[in-house]
């Protein structure tokens, strides 16, 4: 029979995506497809591009889903879209390039934690995003220092690698294989069904705590238990907090410990935590850019 073929407003089809981009090199091979280093002919800009195998236009449909996330998306602290391609079977999907990549990468580069200065930096702008995602009703579900990528001159961009396709539907099968869960709420693995879903914006939130936590220590809590004994952990336990609290501010204790409630209700919004004396610290954003010098002049010495 004739098959369905549907128009997606963001998704251009049968343009060979060699036309207009360049690929330059491998950026990592994910767990979904490849990813590459591409320059768009015309303008030069540089763009992050991840190439997914689609065999149905129903698998297509699921896909949709992020390039709409992405393209509604128009934040300086989230990643944008440049282009999204569906062409010969194959799903391209183009954002802007950051150079200074994830943060646990950079950390794992320098071999060591950020400084309390660059933590309310990260701190400061992850919450923008979550700001701008939680207005529009977005709940990213996913957050940790692996999705927050930085630019040359120290700014977040907020992305994520994970199972694409941020909707409902694939919250089922996204149940099914939980990512890694060191960085989820208990709400989220108690699957409390507060209103329609377990889900609230305030999961990221907390998410956002254990972040901070993993930025200042490498690792996040928990980070030594195998994933099923950090599901128990994380709902049996007391919020986590610093390791060596003597080396921190008063300031990010307090920030951690309106993050870190368990019980979503009492837990600050992302509205609120801007407001918080740790946070506003962060609007200055200098100490980001002498990270980002750091790891990059690390990886040219080698
Ligand atoms: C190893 O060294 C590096 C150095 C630089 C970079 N820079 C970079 N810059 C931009 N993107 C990427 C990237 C790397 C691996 C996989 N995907 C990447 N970006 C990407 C992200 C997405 N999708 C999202 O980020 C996304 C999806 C759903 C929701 C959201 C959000 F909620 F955050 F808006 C964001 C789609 C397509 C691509 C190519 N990587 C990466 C590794």
């Amino acid at each position: 029979e004739k098959k369905r073929v549907r128009h997606y407003e963001k998704l251009r089809r049968d343009v060979d995506p060699k036309v207009t981009w360049d690929t330059l090199g491998e950026l990592g091979d994910g767990a979904f497809g490849k990813v590459y280093k591409a320059q768009n002919r015309s303008n030069g800009s540089i763009a992050a591009a991840k190439a997914i195998e689609v065999r149905n236009e129903e698998q297509l449909e699921d896909y949709v889903t992020e390039i709409d996330i992405l393209a509604s998306c128009r934040h300086g602290n989230i990643v944008s879209l440049l282009d999204a391609i569906f062409f010969e079977g194959w799903l391209w999907i183009l954002i802007e390039f950051c150079p200074g990549g994830a943060l646990d990468d950079i950390m794992l580069e320098l071999e060591r934690g950020l400084t309390e200065q660059q933590i309310s930096e990260v701190c400061c702008q992850t919450l923008q995003a979550l700001s701008y995602l939680h207005q529009h009703h977005i709940i990213h579900r996913d957050l940790k220092a692996g999705n927050i990528l930085l630019t040359m001159d120290g700014q977040v961009k907020l992305a994520d690698f994970g199972v694409s396709a941020k909707n409902e539907n694939t919250l089922q099968k996204r149940a099914t294989f939980i990512g890694t869960p060191y960085w989820m709420a208990p709400e989220v693995i108690q699957c409390e069904t507060s209103k329609d879903s377990p889900y609230t914006t305030k999961a990221d939130i907390w998410s956002l705590g254990i972040t901070l936590i993993e930025a200042a220590e490498t690792e996040p809590p928990h980070h030594s238990l195998n994933p099923m004994r950090v599901l128990l952990k994380i709902t049996k336990s007391q919020p986590p907090t610093l390791t060596n609290p003597r080396v921190w501010s008063s300031h990010f204790q307090d920030f951690l410990r309106r993050a870190l409630q368990k019980n979503p209700e009492s837990r600050w919004g992302a509205q609120q935590l801007q407001a918080h004396p740790f946070a506003y610290a962060g609007r200055d954003g200098r100490a980001l850019k002498e990270l980002i010098a750091e790891a990059k002049a690390e990886v040219t010495e080698e």
